[in-house]
């Protein structure tokens, strides 16, 4: 990966299983943002390719390309919610551009959508009148729009406090365990990383490839390349990770892979 003759990253060689929830880690300005940008597809790599399903994204068809592309929902760390439209107006724009359905039909998904992410009752809200939290679920329910079989995160907690951070990596965990949706996230909040991560891979910025790839948790045991301890410890010397977040857990534990057998209506798990 490269912006003109930069390069980024190279050699990266990973595999995200369908259903997962994968995180890119690494340090700071390493490219963690530019992968997830390769692999939305809005930027072509410099060498290698990207598969999708065994599909080559960039040896394909453009029409291919885009059906591709449509799988894939993406949160950008702002929401990136048009602030002069409603929340239901936001969710409805993709499937005025992307779908054939009816204004009526339009309207039911947009009010499914809201209610998937503990919005309901909120439809005729502007951005500007609900929390960051709040904002960060609607941008998710516009992500979730078009029911993308991906689902891609970049910096899902940013500006949130931990109790908010600590609710949408529910939300994210109830999405995969409901719906089967594959995610991927970028972010460096080690709480997040262990709390959804069920598989990871850490980029160095110094030596631009990945040096490291695995269950976080397997990595903070097994994994003693120094720069991947130090972030995974934040640098405790009793090698385990800092906790900042409320303890309390779901009966079962969390990030198994079969559906929460609680799981009711994503709404009913979700504190608006
Ligand atoms: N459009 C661009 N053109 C040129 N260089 C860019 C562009 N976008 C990012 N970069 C540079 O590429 C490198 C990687 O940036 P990127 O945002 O992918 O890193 P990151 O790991 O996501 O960073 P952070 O953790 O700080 O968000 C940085 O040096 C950045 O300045």
């Amino acid at each position: 990966m490269a912006y003109g003759s930069f390069v980024i990253q190279r050699n990266l060689d990973f595999r995200i299983r369908r259903g997962e929830i994968f995180v890119i880690m690494g340090d700071s300005g390493c490219g963690k943002s530019t992968l997830l940008r390769h692999l939305v597809g809005l930027i072509k790599p410099t060498k290698g390719r990207i598969l999708y399903d065994g599909m080559d994204f960039w040896g394909s068809e453009p029409a291919d390309r885009n059906r591709i592309m449509k799988r894939i929902g993406v949160l950008y760390q702002s929401g990136a919610l048009w602030s002069s439209m409603t929340l239901a107006e936001n969710v409805a724009l993709p499937l005025q551009e992307h779908s054939t359905l009816s204004a009526a039909e339009i309207q039911d998904m947009v009010s499914l959508k809201l209610a998937l992410v503990g919005l309901s009752g909120f439809e005729e809200f502007y951005p500007s009148e609900i929390s960051g939290g709040m904002r960060k679920r609607a941008g998710l329910a516009r992500a979730m729009a078009l029911d993308p079989e991906i689902l891609m995160f970049d910096e899902p907690s940013a500006g949130l406090d931990p109790i908010n951070a600590y609710r949408l990596d529910e939300l994210i965990l109830e999405i995969r365990d409901s719906l089967g949706t594959t995610v991927v996230v970028v972010t460096h909040e080690l709480e997040s990383i262990f709390t959804i991560a069920d598989n990871a891979v850490f980029l160095d910025g110094e030596l631009r490839t990945m040096v490291a790839q695995g269950h976080p948790r397997k990595l903070l045991e097994t994994c003693d390349i120094p720069k991947v301890r130090e972030f995974l410890t934040r640098g405790r010397a009793d090698g385990s990770h800092a906790s900042s977040r409320p303890t309390f857990e779901p009966p079962g534990g969390r990030n198994t892979n079969a559906p929460s057998a609680s799981a009711g209506t994503l709404s009913d798990r979700v504190p608006s």
